[in-house]
């Protein structure tokens, strides 16, 4: 099911890619940018540095840099009419939409101990390219070009890699990440519940060898996993520290804004094109991450994952 998911998302991030991200129009764009600045020969090479690099990934703005410990940031920005589409939930469909970035609901130590849950998973599995998934919910992992079912490949023996007191902080930590939602957006965390795809991320700069590893195209949420209203990321590694590249950028027009990674950072927003994003490619390390997602339906929503 979740293996499905993953499939419809990566077709579905492919067109967005096609509709968002002209990259031939991008390197045009470069290309003519170092034209001009050669044949008028009195940039400086600083300035001709600049230019390239900022053509080459559109960065304008840093929301949240790797270092710093924020309290609090929240960015409104007007809600798209995608949740017109849907069944509308008072209280919980975004009325008031944005994104926001905290240091202070998860410590740097309980993402230390996530990561330690997502790299025993993940050594059990792994696919053949750069990007990794482990889904506690429904048990999907990666598996060379494919996903197999943990708990179904397993079985009782899950009981030696998993234990009690790992689950029960993977819990407190998406309830802790779902009332700091809520209080941001106004709305009851008891109207919020958890959906699916909740998974772990593990990317590395091997070369991608499917679709499924294509993890870097722009992609709106909403329309790539239908039931999400809000998105949130738990970062469990530090962007420049473990890996190089790998930012998070939301793709304003004009204006990009980045989240450098860094464990025990919360990112979240809601999941319609008002949020439209990408993750740059990983060039070296490895990166751990969380997507952890919430809908209004109670239809879509999933439990906690438990021990078989
Ligand atoms: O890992 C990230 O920073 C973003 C992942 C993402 O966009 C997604 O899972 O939809
Ligand atoms: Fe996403």
């Amino acid at each position: 099911m979740a293996a499905a998911a993953v499939r419809r998302r990566r077709r579905q991030q492919g067109s967005a890619l096609r509709n968002a991200d002209p990259q031939g129009e991008r390197s045009g764009r470069l290309w003519a940018v170092c034209f001009v600045a050669a044949a008028v020969v009195a940039l400086s090479g600083g300035l001709l540095a600049w230019s390239s690099r900022s053509a080459e990934d559109g960065v304008a703005e840093v929301l949240a840099r790797r270092g710093e410990t924020l309290l609090d940031k929240f960015v409104e920005v007007p809600c798209s009419g995608d949740y017109d589409g849907y069944r509308r939930f008072e209280g919980c469909t975004p009325r008031r939409c944005g994104r926001g970035v905290s240091d202070a609901v998860i410590t740097r130590e309980e993402a230390e101990r996530i990561r330690r849950i997502a790299e025993r998973g993940l050594s059990l599995g792994g696919s053949d390219g750069g990007a990794s998934i482990l889904d506690l919910h429904s048990g999907a992992l990666s598996l060379g070009k494919q996903f197999v079912n943990l708990y179904r490949y397993f079985g009782d023996k899950i009981q030696d890699i998993f234990t009690e007191e790992d689950f029960a902080l993977y819990r407190d930590v998406r309830q802790r990440i779902q009332q700091k939602i809520a209080e941001a957006f106004g709305i009851s965390s008891s109207s919020m519940y958890l959906t699916k795809p909740t998974f772990f991320s593990r990317i590395n700069s091997t070369e991608a060898k499917t679709t499924h590893d294509e993890y870097w195209h722009p992609h709106i949420d909403k329309e790539t996993y239908g039931s999400f209203d809000y998105t949130s990321l738990l970062y469990l590694s530090d962007y420049a520290e473990d890996f190089g590249g790998g930012r998070f950028v939301f793709m304003d027009a004009g204006s990009n804004k980045t989240v450098e990674p860094q464990a025990g950072r919360v990112s979240f927003f809601t999941s319609g094109s008002e949020n439209l994003h990408r993750v740059e490619k990983v060039h070296w390390g490895t990166r751990y991450a969380i997507t952890i997602s919430f809908t209004c339906n109670p239809d879509h929503g999933i439990g906690d994952p438990v021990l078989m």
